[in-house]
């Protein structure tokens, strides 16, 4: 235990040098006072990077290191190695290393190694400290032949996992990375490049894999992931905020945390939908409706359109005119933003040519009087005018995607009575805030069939580029005549031309585009920062957890993030929740990727003890006898307990005073409509409020508890719920469950009532 100590107060003292120095070079690089724009940029990405640096050491100081194993012929090397969150090397001239990063594989062992394939390793030591101090050490021997004893020898090798799992919950979920399983270290470094789907029941542990997976990913991928940044998305904000301390605590910054509702920049979908519109809005015929929508504003006179000309009187918009122009843009097949200048291009040509007739004609049948010139005059009149433009405009609007959907869902084209009902909305124009989450997968696809029409942007951002360029060549005459100077100096103390001539200046390598294009580059913030701000980015690798519940609509606004198909989908169908739920994950990946994807399975229940378990599988089995459920990995000898009640209210706060635990969290898990009279009684609690999910009772529906847990858990009125949300509610307690009911219990919980 002394040696550790030991080890563990240098490896402090080596991170708080690290911690040090990165935070001193934000600080002199803060300091930095250069002229212009270019030192300006610079001087904010060297502080963005070593602030960042700063915060990714800071985040990994509690439990920093975890683990040591020691090897059984360890040859010219260490005979051991410490395990923990992040690699650390000594300042020794050989870079020595003291603490292996546990995605490297010198620390797989840590996870795999067993008695009968001990990879090489004779022993296995889980450390456990609070703050800086070792509190425990458990050691397994791997080798039964090593007969060295050390004391803290852990016979079943499972105490650490135990400890956790049954340790108090604080709200926020942990890192596993000093237990994590041998299934769920082979998911976590799975080698599969396309899109893996990991599946398992409540407790599986499909989150947590999720979240590692995606730290190891950006170590063994860094190069590109740092640069392409990786996503998260899941169910809802409070779920993000319930994980968003895992991947700090592995020193990892460079990730975005999403809710698809969340994914389509400037806007913020706070509004809410009926299960019955979000359902139609989810539905994969949705890119159809929206398609036809979109071709539906492409439209052409139904007599001729009267242009009243301010020099030339009345021109005739025909329809065989608007026919011609938006057939031939049509054929460009690009988005109806960008197609518009061709069927305006069309129109005005027809219109010209209508003009020319007129102004030019022979009185005695002869060819037209104008001449080219002539003809190339009207021509620009025509396409300057205002009239001209505004007819354009009413047959072919310029749209934004706010605009369409707005428009969209005041008067629902394309669908049946009931669907278009369903998704009405009644108000004017939307504020942003006032899109829903099922929105903004549409607003999404309308941007596709839209367009963007960028050509206003792109010569505002070609002006500044010359502008850049400008500026650039100017450094680079200026370096050149540096370089004359220098190279004459050189000449002269070399007495020689030969190697002068191997001096490279920097207008040698770069021209002054490219150093432009450099300085375009020297944004300072991270790459989730401009990827969350940019509609358009392809992530270098997606993780979706509680997969099963995206719409077909969200599946391909997310598909179009994520070009290269790199993705890890975590999910279980027997908790589908939303009705926009896609079903099974052949229905969501075959139109992206075919069979070209690949299951894994987890099927232990780490969080559930095996009483919770068996009542909450109880329910399924119900509906669908054959149900397996995962496997708890710990049992109790509490089993939960069911409650017939008088009044509710005063019913949950009975149950809440006996069953919160001192030191942890518990969970009343209720229909929304009971949320109100339920708050009254619940000290701390507030209905209808986002849950804070820190506080040490907070009062959930069904819905929102997904993917969450707690020490207990108190669920009323189940036979309110809907068999899965009801599956969702039983399984989120790792100690204690409670049921409160007053009519009657659903069929799968009768026996306990
Ligand atoms: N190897 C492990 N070591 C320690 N704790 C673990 C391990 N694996 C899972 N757990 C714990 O088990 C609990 C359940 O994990 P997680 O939330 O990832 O499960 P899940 O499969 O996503 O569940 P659900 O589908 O119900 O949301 C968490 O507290 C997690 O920390």
């Amino acid at each position: 235990m002394q040696n550790e100590q030991q080890f563990i107060d240098r490896l402090y003292d080596r991170l708080g040098v690290l911690h040090a120095e990165a935070q001193s070079l934000a600080k002199a690089s803060l300091a930095q006072v250069g002229r212009g724009q270019q030192a300006r940029l610079e001087r904010d990405v060297s502080v963005a990077e070593h602030g960042r640096t700063a915060a990714e050491l800071a985040g990994v100081e509690s439990g920093l290191c975890f683990g040591r194993i020691d090897l059984a012929e360890p040859g010219a090397g260490p005979d051991h190695h410490h395990i923990g969150r992040i690699g650390i090397r000594d300042d020794d001239s050989e870079r020595t290393p003291l603490l292996i990063d546990w995605r490297a594989p010198v620390a797989r062992p840590f996870y795999l190694a067993t008695g009968h394939t001990p990879m090489g390793v004779r022993r296995r030591r889980h450390l456990t400290t609070e703050g800086r101090t070792v509190t425990a050490l458990h050691d397994e021997i791997l080798d039964i032949a090593d007969t060295t004893r050390t004391g803290h020898e852990d016979p079943n090798g499972d105490a650490v996992l135990l400890a956790a799992l049954n340790a108090a919950r604080t709200g926020r979920m942990g890192d596993i990375v000093g237990t994590i399983q041998a299934g769920q270290d082979r998911i976590i470094r799975a080698p599969h490049q396309g899109v893996l789907v990991v599946e398992g029941g409540p407790g599986t542990g499909k989150t947590a894999v999720a979240l590692h997976r995606a730290a190891y990913l950006l170590y063994a991928q860094r190069e590109v992931l740092a640069k392409r940044a990786v996503l998260i998305v899941g169910p809802n904000p409070a779920f993000l905020s319930y994980i968003g301390e895992v991947l700090p605590s592995l020193g990892e910054t460079g990730v975005l945390l999403a809710t698809v509702g969340e994914l389509y920049p400037g806007v913020t979908a706070t509004g809410t939908d009926s299960p019955e519109a979000a359902e139609v809005k989810g539905r994969a015929e949705m890119a159809e409706v929206l398609e036809r929508y979109v071709r539906a504003r492409q439209s052409v006179p139904e007599d001729a359109l009267e242009i009243d000309h301010d020099d030339y009187g009345s021109l005739f918009l025909e329809r065989a005119m608007a026919e011609d122009a938006r057939a031939r843009a049509r054929e460009t097949s690009l988005p109806h933003n960008l197609a518009r200048p061709y069927f305006a291009f069309h129109l005005i040509d027809a219109l010209t040519d209508q003009l020319v007739e007129r102004l030019g004609a022979d009185p005695y049948g002869g060819p037209n009087l104008l001449g080219p010139d002539d003809i190339a005059q009207l021509g620009k009149e025509i396409a300057t005018s205002p009239e001209v433009h505004a007819a354009i405009e009413s047959l072919w609007p310029t749209l934004t995607p706010e605009r369409l959907i707005t428009e969209f869902l005041a008067d629902p084209e394309g669908l049946d009575d009931r669907d278009a009902k369903a998704i009405r909305r009644t108000c004017g124009a939307l504020a942003p805030s006032d899109f829903t989450p099922a929105d903004v997968p549409l607003l999404d696809e309308a941007a596709e069939l839209l367009g963007f029409d960028d050509s206003a942007q792109r010569a505002a951002e070609e002006a500044e580029r010359q502008e850049r360029i400008a500026y650039a060549q100017g450094v680079l005459d200026l370096s050149y005549a540096s370089r004359t100077y220098e190279f004459e100096d050189k000449e002269d103390a070399l007495d020689g031309d030969t190697e002068a001539s191997e001096v490279l200046g920097v207008h040698d390598v770069i021209d002054a585009e490219r150093m432009a294009e450099r300085q375009e580059e020297a944004d300072h913030r991270s790459a989730a920062e401009r990827a969350a701000a940019d509609r358009t980015w392809a992530f270098g690798h997606i993780i979706v957890d509680e997969a099963q519940e995206l719409s077909a609509m969200a599946w391909r606004l997310l598909m179009r993030r994520v070009p290269t198909r790199s993705m890890t989908l975590v999910g279980d169908p027997a908790q589908t929740g939303d009705e926009a739920g896609c079903g099974s994950w052949e229905t969501i990946l075959e139109p992206y990727v075919q069979d070209r994807w690949e299951l894994v399975r987890l099927g232990v229940n780490y969080r559930t003890p095996a009483e919770i378990m068996d009542l909450a599988a109880g329910v399924l089995r119900a509906e669908a006898p054959a149900f397996e459920p995962p496997r708890s990995v710990r049992s109790t000898g509490v089993p939960p307990w069911t409650k017939q009640a008088g009044d509710l209210p005063d019913a949950v706060a009975d149950a809440v005073a006996r069953d919160l635990p001192d030191d942890g969290r518990l969970a009343v898990i209720a229909p929304r409509a009971l949320h109100e009279s339920l708050a009254t009684r619940i000290e701390g609690v507030r209905a209808g409020a986002e849950p804070d999910l820190t506080q040490r009772v907070v009062l959930l529906d069904a819905r929102q508890s997904k993917g969450l847990e707690f020490d207990a858990v108190v669920v009323v009125e189940p036979s309110a719920m809907r068999t899965s949300d009801l599956y969702v509610a039983l399984t989120r307690a790792t100690r204690t469950l409670g049921i409160l009911y007053t009519g009657g219990l659903p069929d799968g919980l009768r026996r306990h009532g």
